[in-house]
């Protein structure tokens, strides 16, 4: 952009200022914002046609401009308006449509028309319920951010609770996984949420559900009501008892959609066909194999049958790169995977649902459903991955023929227009004997296969549809040969189990999967067996597919069994000398040569070398031999008691029941110790809301005091100096008419007040070298966003 040339926005554009004196810049600034908030409540939303007709603030803006978003979409232009005259919204939307700008562009309105500065701590959360998804929103949030000085982070677990812990008392908006949120609330007296101005829920019908319901329950109890709450989704939850669990405001219900005659975008395909369940695979294999040049996501319903599939198809290789991502592996793979599907022209990924919701991986040209989905929103989620923002795509779903009267009819209900195709036999390739000899060479993969199977049948039996899933009607041993196996493994679910409850959680499902890796005979065993510690060792051992452990795993085992071996030897070892500390004959033991060891009380230890000699009367060896010490305490006249003392039995007899004198005396412990967490947590918060008032005050006096002007152009979600270092080294076509000073030293102190000079000195040093670090290039792991999300912690 040319020098000078006319910013985005209604709003007068930053200019070149002479120096102004600080309460003048005050009261501009005020007026400014007075002006925003009245040109928002008084907008008219039918004039909305560019982002540039929106009452936005320049950072908004320019933000916006920046990230070449020019034009709102049609869930933006209903939803915006209407959340920046802060009303609470639920909103829905298509995939792909474009959810996360609506929410974004209120919440960071939100903060900069309330003046929020990163004295005023957190102002805004917003809730995804997967990392990735998280990641993705955090992403946005940087890019349409740029210009705020807002700092920003990232709380999704995968990281050190403590290294999370300090940074995110200092952040004004937070993206976060429920879960993580959770516990950083429980345990972190440093995040405080008594501010909090904005509430946003992305995806908001799956965390409201029951797998998410104690995490949110625990967020929403500590924010305060007073808050505005938008929630978002393709599949949004009207449900009165979810909504009262928000406290949402007369909510506005921004359906842009819903009178369209179809619940899925425009330009996407969909179809289905109708096969039995041995012939998956051999249709997935047929169909890569004739799309080797496309973008293919294809859906599984458990991790296991996702690496089974990835493991056996890349060695029968296929002629296209074959990824697999599932909630299982680390989150550096996860996201290694992500960008490396993103950035494709033509691959092929293998995921579990959790990659269902919110992603936005470009391009994608096919979504293949192998598996069929838990009920049709989830459809509609895993269907969105293509043919998002005006691009088409492609989905075909696979139903066994027990699964398709069930599952269509529940389509049609949700509007998702759906034809049926059938598979060209005679390009129809089967796989089964490829993997036979696949899993008869590998008994690991052979082993994935039986998992595979297992899990997809326990997958089955969780669901609650009945009327779609029946396992009973499925031809499991048949299904056990397709996948190259010599027969079906056995399956034992657990009796009496509540199916409803475990649905709802889809959570526990995955734990469970988790378990049915030590022990296939179901949860009745591992309960038992839950009292004794255990080892991987042990359970591995407990294994009944024992001739498949790896020769590592064999070889350690073996290792385990020689070292244990090498002991005995030792203990049987021929020894010379002379009986040693024996007072009796029999302690000379049956060798006149040997030397023996007594310690009182103890079996005579037999001694071969001076080493042992040593190591055997060696203060520390003695010491295992020596009886306990007793804990005493004394009281004000110095007579020791034991820590615990009887008290009269009479008494205590006369006081009722044993065991609900125990259970009485445990509550009120309980309690007490929680009363004084709860006192500490408010006062550790009391203290900190003190600070930062003081901060605050103190940052305005400097203000007051200076007589340069203060920063005026707002930053990227990054630190000050970064944010300089790249407008020196940019062609001087970035923004340029945008000023930014440094800030006075003042205000980069106030976060170091508790530290000493040269502490604070050592620190600026190492922030400075890992800035440089920052930003040479963009950020690529968990770890670059996580330090982009210290924001104004420079
Ligand atoms: N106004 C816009 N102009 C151009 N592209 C846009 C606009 N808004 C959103 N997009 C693009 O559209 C794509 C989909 O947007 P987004 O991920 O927000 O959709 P969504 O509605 O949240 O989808 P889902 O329901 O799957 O979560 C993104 O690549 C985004 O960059």
């Amino acid at each position: 952009m040319a020098k000078g040339a006319k910013l985005p926005g209604s709003l007068p554009q930053l200019k070149p200022r002479r120096k102004e004196s600080k309460s003048l810049k005050r009261k501009r600034e005020e007026e400014e914002l007075e002006t925003l908030e009245k040109a928002a409540q008084e907008f008219d939303a039918s004039n909305l046609t560019k982002f540039t007709d929106l009452p936005l603030s320049r950072q908004t803006a320019s933000g916006l401009d920046k990230s070449h978003f020019k034009v709102p979409t049609d869930i933006q232009r209903k939803a915006i308006p209407l959340a920046l005259k802060g009303k609470d919204i639920l909103g829905a939307a298509k995939t792909g449509s474009g959810k996360t700008l609506a929410f974004l562009i209120p919440v960071l309105e939100k903060l900069h028309r309330a003046k929020w500065t990163p004295d005023d701590g957190l102002g805004a959360l917003i809730i995804s319920p997967t990392r990735e998804l998280a990641i993705q929103i955090f992403e946005v949030l940087r890019k349409i951010g740029q210009r705020h000085s807002f700092s920003a982070g990232l709380v999704i677990g995968g990281k050190n609770l403590q290294d999370e812990r300090e940074r995110l008392g200092r952040m004004n908006i937070l993206v976060c996984t429920p879960g993580r949120m959770k516990q950083h609330l429980e345990q972190n007296p440093d995040l405080d949420t008594y501010n909090l101005q904005i509430l946003v829920l992305d995806e908001a019908d799956r965390i409201l559900d029951m797998g998410f319901k104690d995490a949110i329950d625990a967020i929403v109890q500590g924010i305060p009501k007073s808050r505005q709450t938008l929630l978002f989704s393709a599949t949004q939850t009207k449900n009165v008892n979810d909504l009262a669990r928000l406290s949402l405001k007369d909510p506005e219900y921004v359906a842009v959609h819903e009178a369209a005659s179809a619940a899925t975008p425009g330009k996407l395909q969909q179809h289905y066909i109708v096969t039995p369940l041995p012939e998956k695979l051999d249709i997935l294999w047929s169909f890569i194999r004739a799309n080797v040049k496309s973008k293919i996501l294809v859906f599984f319903s458990s991790t296991k049958q996702v690496r089974f599939v990835y493991e056996t198809f890349r060695q029968m290789q296929p002629g296209i790169p074959l990824l697999h991502l599932t909630g299982k592996q680390k989150q550096t793979a996860r996201l290694e995977i992500s960008a490396k599907f993103s950035s494709s022209k033509n691959s092929c990924l293998f995921a579990t649902d959790v990659v269902a919701r919110g992603l936005d991986f470009p391009a994608v040209d096919w979504v293949i459903q192998v598996d069929c989905p838990e009920d049709a929103d989830t459809y509609i989620h895993r269907v969105g991955r293509t043919a998002r923002y005006e691009r088409d795509g492609r989905g075909v779903l696979f139903l066994c023929p027990t699964e398709e009267k069930g599952m269509l009819e529940r389509l049609k209900t949700k509007k998702v227009p759906i034809e049926k195709i059938n598979v060209k036999q005679n390009k129809k390739q089967s796989v089964q004997n490829q993997l036979q000899g696949i899993c008869f060479k590998d008994p690991e993969i052979k082993y994935l296969g039986q998992k595979a199977f297992t899990s997809y049948t326990r997958s089955v039996y969780v669901q609650k549809d009945k009327e779609i899933f029946d396992l009973e009607k499925l031809p499991l041993p048949e299904f056990a040969t397709s996948l190259g196996l010599p027969g079906a493994p056995r399956i034992k679910f657990l009796k009496g189990e509540d199916t409803k409850q475990r649905k709802n959680a889809p959570r526990a499902l995955l734990k469970d999967e988790d378990s049915s890796e030590d022990d296939e005979s179901g949860e009745d065993v591992k309960k038992e067996k839950k009292k004794e510690v255990r080892t991987k060792y042990d359970r591995m051992f407990e294994r009944q597919n024992q001739n498949i452990f790896t020769s590592h795993y064999t070889g350690m085992v073996r290792h385990g069994e020689e070292e244990e071996e090498e002991e005995k030897d030792e203990d049987f070892l021929a020894v010379k000398g002379h009986g040693y500390g024996s007072d009796t004959e029999d302690n000379k033991g049956p060798n006149n040569g040997q030397k023996f060891i007594q310690v009182h009380g103890k079996d005579p230890m037999l001694v071969d070398s001076k080493r042992r000699e040593k190591l055997a009367t060696s203060k520390k060896a003695l010491l295992k031999y020596k009886g306990k010490g007793t804990k005493l305490v004394f009281d004000e006249e110095g007579e020791a008691h034991a820590i615990y003392e009887f008290e009269d039995e009479e008494a205590f007899r006369k006081a009722g029941d044993a065991e609900e004198q125990r259970g009485k005396f445990l509550e009120e412990e309980k309690k007490k110790v929680s009363v004084a967490d709860e006192e500490d947590k408010s006062v550790a918060k009391e203290k900190r809301r003190a600070k930062r008032e003081k901060q605050k005050a103190r940052a305005l006096e400097g203000e007051d005091d200076g007589e340069e002007e203060g920063f005026t152009g707002g930053l990227p979600l990054i630190p000050y100096e970064d944010f300089d270092a790249r407008r020196e080294e940019s062609d001087g076509d970035e923004a340029p008419e945008l000023v930014e000073e440094k800030r006075p030293a003042k205000k980069q102190k106030k976060w170091f007040e508790d530290d000493s000079e040269e502490e604070r000195e050592k620190k600026k040093k190492a922030k400075r070298k890992s800035k440089v670090v920052e930003m040479q290039e963009e950020p690529e792991t968990l770890d670059d966003l996580e330090a982009l999300a210290a924001g104004l912690l420079a």
